[in-house]
């Protein structure tokens, strides 16, 4: 069937942290300049995208969990499954554009699911999918996909007007190659005017400014950054003395962010001395100017055309400053925050360190707890998520504001977001559509993601706002197809925004320049590890303090879990639950909703059922709420059960079982009847013959250091709530040698058998909670050999298998 050029094309985007959409966006925006009549919206409107009519079709398609498509794709996907019509799309031609992770054991799985949907509808795709990975990052594969988009569209969609063009062209734009002037690999940045040799020391003033001290003393003292922190109260004392080495060898300095070390960066080499000089540790931290970072360019001057460069993303968000006052927030968390369901309050109510001091990572465990009239909110069951909104650290927002030349008073002042079209509000990155009423400071602090992987559009458009040439060639190449290397190595950095400017001192772009190319902050995802049956009031979550030195020795630390850290006081000893009590004047409230669990991840609802659970490190926190809960619903149900054999049976329908929170022993809303009848019970005795076989892999480092809740487990046991215990222990002498265990994944395989016949002969459902990069494939290859071996099925089968079973409920994976 030949199909008529189409004069309109329809651009979905299906994204969970804003990439896709960015993407989508883009594509739309690019259309529109090339002549093609384009619209775009997201999955979920996809009314309003009149699929039924549309006949060049593109869609962006990211992930989240494990393969599952975005929420705002959900019902998307609801509503495409309903269609049985194998015609439904027959007229209509698509190209999907998946943005996954190889990581994840279903590499995405949208866009395939997508494109299988569309076929089946009778839609034909006119341009190959694109199968982008986060893993290796996703420009790889999106910007070729993009270029070569254009070439197909035009088969399929006619132009409507005549295309425009950028000042830069998408492609093969070409720089003439000029000698270097400079003979340094990287760049000169926060003291890039000072002679090098001519440094003798440098010194931070009471002010919080760089300065440096010159060896020829007819020379005045340089000041780098003056960065006064408005409420320094005293003084910050810093000396530091460069010996001739570092001072020859020297291109830039910069102050840490986090724990106000120098660090001297040096010409010929990647490596980095830092100075610690003495600190007043009372005073406030010193606003940062962020790290300059290693960028070898030592090929630029051999390269005479960078290709591929991207085009200067559009100029879409406008800050109106509304008035010359302070804004006062008037909801926290800000209200451009969306979330999935309703944020609640909780407050911080104790802490415990799980770990040894001295173990490789930080493990807390974190308790919250809501008011008693509150109660009611929280409803889940261990292994259920829910988000924290975090925000971004309060030095790295002032000192990037700073930066851009925003000073304390312009950065609280009211503030709204809009569309430099104003007839086109619609435009603005969803993140910034209800930005009415904030100020630059709230919007940086919990809106914007300036610490994550940065990204091309950035670099490209700073490239527009570099004053020195050198800069926006640099800049320039770090976009194009000669740079790839370099701009990974840069990623490789973990620089934040701050250091991205830091390293490109010669850019000031304008504060909504950064709105058009940030992705929106995340809040961060944990899961609940205590059962409300023991607990009503609470929600406990245990994590890993994400704070560490990159390769270049420069310290980075996480959004969330530095904060909740330093929030809970950074309890020391292990395994001392501390109490966080304080008045309610006083108390920590930490904004949270709770998020729906897609995939059931939870224990389930009959004792009897046997479950094999597989969590190494804090993987395995959920499998504590579900032991927890398992022991709480015994209790309840003979408690009840008592209850019964001596109260008539209409006394005690009656009876309100608000002393578990008016939940049930499966932790949802019911009454005790029904209890009993969906966990299957008849009589006491059958209750107390009770619990299901349970089976607990766990891995950690080194057991007298990171065992995480070794005493509780262990208690577990000797109660028969658990019935085994497996530990794979990755750094004891000969982990990994001779058939000794290493991790979980070799503690799976030894016990093949006896695992194959509990999830075969007795309908185990399997859990694997915890890293989905390294252990979860592992695990899933594993259980794949096992089906494989004791089936005497094909490899590509047992993966299948292991699919169904996902789809069944029968085997639950809970990443990250
Ligand atoms: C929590 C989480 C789960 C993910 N799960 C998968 C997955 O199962 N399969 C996959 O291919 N990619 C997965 N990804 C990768 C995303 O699809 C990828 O990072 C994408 O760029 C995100 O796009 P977005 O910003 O538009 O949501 C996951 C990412 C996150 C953060």
């Amino acid at each position: 069937m030949t199909i008529n050029k189409s004069n309109k094309l329809v651009v979905l985007y299906a994204s969970q942290t804003g990439n896709a959409e960015w993407i989508a966006k883009s594509i739309n925006q690019e259309a529109i300049q090339r002549g093609f009549k384009s619209e775009c919206y997201v999955t979920d409107d996809y009314e309003k995208a009149d699929l039924e009519h549309t006949k060049v079709l593109i869609v962006v398609a990211a992930n989240t969990g494990d393969g599952d498509p975005p929420e705002n794709a959900i019902k998307f996907f609801r509503y495409f499954r309903k269609i049985k019509s194998k015609t439904f799309l027959s007229h209509c031609q698509f190209a999907i554009l998946g943005l996954g992770d190889t990581n994840y054991t279903n590499f995405n799985n949208t866009a395939k699911r997508m494109e299988k949907k569309f076929l089946e509808l009778g839609g034909r795709p006119f341009y190959e999918k694109g199968l982008a990975d986060d893993a290796s990052g996703l420009e790889a594969v999106v910007e070729p996909w993009i270029s070569n988009l254009w070439v197909a569209l035009e088969k399929v969609c006619e132009r409507t007007s005549t295309a425009t063009t950028q000042s830069i062209s998408a492609t093969d734009f070409s720089i003439k190659a000029m000698p270097r002037n400079k003979d340094t690999n990287t760049k000169e940045a926060t003291i890039e005017n000072v002679a090098p040799n001519n440094i003798a020391s440098t010194s931070t003033d009471d002010t919080g400014a760089t300065r440096i001290n010159h060896t020829d003393a007819s020379t005045p003292a340089t000041t780098v950054t003056t960065s006064t922190s408005a409420n320094a109260t005293a003084p910050i004392i810093k000396e530091i003395t460069l010996n001739d080495k570092a001072v020859n060898n020297l291109t830039s300095m910069s102050s840490d962010d986090t724990t106000v070390d120098t660090r001297i960066n040096h010409k010929e080499s990647t490596s980095v001395t830092t100075v610690t000089a003495a600190l007043n540790v009372t005073t406030p931290k010193p606003i940062p100017l962020g790290t300059p970072l290693a960028i070898d360019l030592s090929t630029l001057s051999t390269i005479t055309q960078l290709t591929a460069i991207p085009r200067v993303p559009s100029s879409v968000c406008r800050t109106t400053f509304h008035s010359i006052h302070k804004h006062t927030p008037k909801s926290f968390p800000p209200s451009f925050i969306s979330t999935p369901s309703p944020i609640f309050k909780a407050y911080l109510s104790a802490a415990t360190l799980l770990t040894d001091p001295d173990a490789v990572k930080r493990t807390l465990q974190i308790e919250v707890e809501v008011d008693e009239e509150e109660k009611e909110t929280l409803r889940f069951l261990p292994g259920d998520a829910f988000g924290v909104i975090a925000p971004n650290d309060d030095g790295l927002v002032r000192g990037l504001l700073n930066r851009l030349g925003i000073g304390e008073d312009e950065m609280h002042k009211e503030v709204e977001i809009q569309s430099v079209d104003d007839a086109k509000n619609g435009d603005l990155p969803s993140h910034l559509k209800e930005a009415k009423s904030t100020s630059l400071y709230e919007l940086l602090t919990y809106g914007l993601d300036i610490t994550s992987l940065i990204r091309k559009p950035l670099l490209r458009m700073l490239a527009e706002y570099a004053v020195d040439a050198e800069e926006k060639k640099t800049l320039l190449f770090l976009c194009s197809k000669q740079g790839l290397g370099q701009f990974a190595a840069l990623r490789n950095q973990l620089p934040t925004v701050l250091d991205i400017l830091a390293t490109f001192p010669s850019c000031q772009p304008p504060f909504d320049r950064l709105l058009d190319v940030l992705l929106p902050l995340q809040p961060r995802h944990y899961s609940a590890i205590n059962s409300l049956l023991a607990h009503p009031r609470s929600l406990h979550f245990a994590f890993n303090v994400v704070e560490f030195k990159t390769e270049f020795n420069v310290s980075k630390r996480g959004v969330c879990t530095p904060w909740l850290d330093e929030l809970s006081g950074k309890v020391t000893e292990r395994g001392v639950r501390v109490g966080i009590n304080k008045s309610k004047d006083e108390r920590v409230a930490i904004s949270l909703f709770l998020k729906p669990n897609t995939h059931e991840f939870n224990v389930p609802s009959d004792l009897k059922r046997d479950i094999i659970m597989i969590g190494p490190g804090t993987g395995v926190a959920p499998f504590l709420g579900f032991l927890q809960h398992r022991e709480w619903q015994l209790k309840i149900l003979n408690e009840t059960m008592e209850h019964i054999a001596h109260v008539n049976r209409k006394d005690v329908s009656d009876k309100d079982a608000s002393d578990h929170n008016g939940i049930d022993a499966n932790g949802r809303d019911n009454d005790e009847h029904d209890v009993i009848n969906q966990a299957g019970y008849k009589t006491t005795q059958d209750i107390s013959s009770s619990y299901g076989e349970s089976w607990l892999f766990y891995g950690c480092r080194d057991k007298s250091k990171d065992f995480l809740y070794k005493d509780e487990i262990e208690g577990y046991l000797s109660r028969g709530v658990l019935s085994r215990l497996s530990v794979a222990v990755s750094r004891e002498p000969g982990a990994g040698e001779n058939g000794k265990p290493k991790y979980v994944q070799d503690l799976v395989k030894i016990h093949a058998k006896e695992v194959y016949e509990m999830i075969y002969k007795k309908d185990a459902v399997v859990f694997v909670c915890g890293d989905a990069k390294g252990m979860a494939k592992g695990m899933n290859d594993t259980l794949a050999a096992i089906l494989s071996e004791y089936n005497g099925i094909s490899h590509a089968d047992a993966l299948k298998q292991l699919l169904k079973w996902t789809d069944e409920k029968k085997y639950l994976l809970d990443l990250w």
